[in-house]
């Protein structure tokens, strides 16, 4: 477990590099592969994370919705360490091994796909290890592309060969499939899911979209006002079937608790009508 924080209170126990914090879980629930404590973020005289309270479990994959500007992105920069003003008198406990994906693929373009991914990796296996990520993500025989000679899609793909090739025990991904295509956008959602089930780190994913929550999170957190407001545990095999009434039940608790509805047969628009940038994705396959 690591520590960070800014104005956070450090777990007083030492930390013991690439272990898992060996304090025993809460009953009934997975070790935490994060914790943190009253998370408080303020901007101004805003304050954006009023005191969160935040346990993902070792293995567990959440997905995060909010409105726009309700903070998901703060709040996965906190939890990511990138954000030293975040305040609080609570704990930040996260892994050591954490990557982290964003809806630009942040490749860097001087360098080829394979020194992209394997890029401040050290060992002699390290070659062999970014090949065989970018293998797992269908790039196999790319590894000397520039990232200008990928596509969107397969320019994500590269960046989560680069996260993966890290063995994360905590994948922290802020939109990653917001720029891409509806049809590239399922085939990423298969391979996330895939890649996860084989690996099983923990994941928090940041989405305006409540299908793609649904479809591959175990538990789905809602943001509101500085605060979770709702956390819906996704109790459905996989792969999901969005016509599935379950999922379906699902995807309708969410819209509710984001302040839409959407009753299909309705004759009015969803009441409130959230303005047009508020308004959370919904995609349909
Ligand atoms: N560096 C900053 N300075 C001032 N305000 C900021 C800063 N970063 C974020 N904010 C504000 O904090 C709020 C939350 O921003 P954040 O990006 O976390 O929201 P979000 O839920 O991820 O939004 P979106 O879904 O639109 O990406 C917004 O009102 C934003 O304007």
């Amino acid at each position: 477990m690591a520590t960070h924080a800014g104005g956070l209170t450090k777990d007083p126990r030492p930390a013991v590099p690439g272990t898992r914090d060996p304090r025993p879980a809460a009953p009934g629930t997975a070790a935490p592969a994060v914790r943190a404590g009253r998370l408080v973020r303020r901007f101004g005289d805003r304050t954006v994370l009023k005191e969160i309270d935040l346990a993902l479990g070792a293995g567990e994959f959440t997905a995060l919705l909010g409105r726009s500007g309700s903070g998901k992105s703060t709040l996965l920069r906190a939890v990511a360490g990138l954000d030293h003003d975040v305040e609080g008198s609570g704990e930040l406990l996260v892994p050591e091994r954490v990557s982290l994906s964003f809806q630009d693929s942040r490749l860097l373009p001087w360098l080829r796909v394979l020194d992209n991914v394997t890029l401040g990796l050290r060992g002699p296996g390290a070659r062999d290890r970014g090949l065989t990520a970018l293998a797992e993500v269908g790039l196999a025989g790319r590894e000397r592309s520039w990232p200008h000679e990928l596509s969107g899609g397969e320019q994500q793909r590269a960046a989560l060969a680069r996260a993966l090739v890290r063995d994360p025990e905590l994948l922290l991904a802020d939109e990653p499939f917001g720029a891409l295509d509806a049809l590239t956008r399922i085939k990423m959602h298969d391979l996330l899911r895939e890649l996860y089930e084989r690996h099983r780190p923990a994941v928090l994913l940041v989405t305006h979209d409540v299908d793609e929550a649904v479809e591959l999170a175990d538990r789905v957190l809602v943001l509101d006002e500085g605060a979770i407001s709702v956390d819906l545990a996704i109790d459905l095999p996989t792969p999901r079937d969005r016509r599935d009434p379950r999922f379906q039940e699902h995807r309708d608790a969410l819209l509710a608790a984001l302040g839409v509805h959407s009753d299909p047969h309705a004759s009015v628009p969803p009441q409130p009508a959230p303005r047009q940038e508020d308004r959370p994705h919904v995609s349909h396959a």
